[in-house]
């Protein structure tokens, strides 16, 4: 029978295009308060219900005018009232009036411009009574310091298209403009499969050959950083009796199926027949190190990943290829990790072979050039090549061992902040 993918495994790029057409977005919403919106997904366009500010405002502390230009030094007014945030003067100003004005009040009707206190002196009356007064006494420029009624929205203004993930400004935007809730997408429901008779869990005691098991803490910390936490949890043997149950368990219950270890070739890997029994395998194997042994399939109508077992190549691909899934699942625009050109910072010994992405630290030069810093073995078993990375670096399959100051395109590693 013919093999549906390339016998060296699939380039990465093309494992993810295949991925995404692969994958319908959940169709539900709920409506959520703001504050349990961030990290979440617009499943509606937001407008602005009224303008924002909605009234001219000030800019400084200072003195309203009705002066359209900037006035000279020596020019007076006397003083009528006061407009502060939340108590705005009532009355219309006339010519050759002030009114005493703080930052963010309203600016009454009549008055054109705002002048800082610094730029002004106010003159309390003389013996013979009269009103209070205010001589300017610096020297004008031409900003009217007031902000327009709609610097930040228009009433109807698109605030927020649907399919953006929302962060600290969009949620402060939006609340800034009297939205309180919002209609956002579900989220995938992520149901993680961790197999091995080698496992036992951190802190218990090891027999002959056991290892800790750590895919489960890297890979659920890895997807709740992402902003998709794992929903449920096995830890199963290599047994296919076993194994069978726990994917069709997290296949009725989850979304999105991803298990890790046992999708090699190795006669304890069941996780590739048990996929092409309960569904079907879509492809198998990457033209990637990390991360050959992967699979990708259904587990009925659930999208199924299935990860190596190796750590590093768990995270990897997880980020290569689980990551855009779960955005596209979940109704967003898949927003890929920003790629930049860094120089390596010293020489790399490799042979030709797969693409890698290996790890590795950002630098800057003093010239201000991005250096790329590969530490300690690349081996996808070491977890200590994943901590502190803040690059997956990008070498061809060709390219044996490399120059320091050689070129290459990057992954950075990082979220959005705002
Ligand atoms: N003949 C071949 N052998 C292997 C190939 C191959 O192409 N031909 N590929 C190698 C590569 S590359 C990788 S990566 C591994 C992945 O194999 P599996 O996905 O089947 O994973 P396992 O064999 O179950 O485990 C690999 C390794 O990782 C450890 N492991 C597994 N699960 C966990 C866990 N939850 N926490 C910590 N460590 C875990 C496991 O003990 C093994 O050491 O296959 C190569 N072999
Ligand atoms: O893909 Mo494996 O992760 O190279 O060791």
């Amino acid at each position: 029978m013919a093999e549906p993918f390339p016998r060296e495994g699939l380039p990465l790029e093309e494992a993810r295009r295949r991925v995404l057409a692969a994958i319908t977005p959940l169709t539900g919403r709920e409506r959520l308060p703001l504050g349990r919106c961030l990290g979440r997904v617009s499943a509606e366009p937001v407008r602005a219900p009224e303008a924002v500010p909605g009234f001219r405002a000030s800019i400084m502390d200072g003195y309203a005018i009705t002066d359209a230009e900037a006035p000279s030094p020596g020019r007076r007014w006397s003083l009528v009232g006061r407009s502060a945030p939340g108590a705005p003067y009532g009355g219309v100003l006339a010519e050759g009036e002030a009114i005493r004005i703080l930052t963010g009040a309203p600016l009454p009707e009549g008055a054109q411009r705002v002048l800082p206190q610094e730029l002004v002196s106010p003159e309390s009356p003389g013996a013979g009574g009269g009103a209070e007064s205010l001589r300017m006494t610096g020297e004008a420029g031409p900003n009217p310091w007031i902000r327009a009624p709609e610097e930040e929205a228009a009433a109807g203004d698109e605030l927020l298209p649907a399919g953006v993930r929302l962060g600290a400004a969009a949620l402060g935007r939006l609340a800034s403009c009297g939205v309180a809730s919002l209609a956002v997408s579900v989220q995938p429901r992520v149901g993680l499969l961790i197999s091995g008779d080698e496992l036992v869990a951190a802190g218990a005691a090891r027999g002959p050959g056991q290892i800790w098991e750590s895919n489960g803490t890297l890979l659920r910390a890895l997807l709740e950083r992402l902003g998709y936490p794992v929903s449920e949890q096995r830890v199963v043997a290599d047994d296919p009796a076993a194994l069978r149950q726990a994917l069709l368990e997290l296949a009725a219950d989850c979304d999105v199926v991803v298990s890790t270890g046992g999708v090699s070739a190795g006669d304890s890997d069941w996780i590739r027949p048990l996929l092409a029994e309960l569904g079907e395998v879509g492809f198998w194997k990457l033209f990637l190190k990390p991360g050959r042994p992967f699979a990708f399939g259904r587990l009925g109508p659930r999208p199924f990943f299935g990860l190596p077992g190796n750590p590093v190549a768990a995270a990897v691909t997880a980020l290569q290829l689980l990551w855009p899934a779960l955005q596209q699942l979940e109704g967003g625009e898949v927003v890929p990790l920003p790629r930049l050109k860094v120089r390596l910072a010293s020489a790399l010994k490799r042979g030709a072979g797969r693409p890698e992405l290996a790890r590795a630290r950002l630098a800057v030069a003093g010239d201000g050039a991005l250096l790329a810093q590969v530490e300690g073995s690349q081996a996808s078993s070491r977890i200590g090549s994943l901590q502190g990375a803040d690059l997956l670096l990008e070498i061809p399959a060709e390219a044996g061992s490399l120059a320091a100051g050689t070129e290459l395109w990057a992954q950075l590693l990082r979220l959005p902040l705002l």
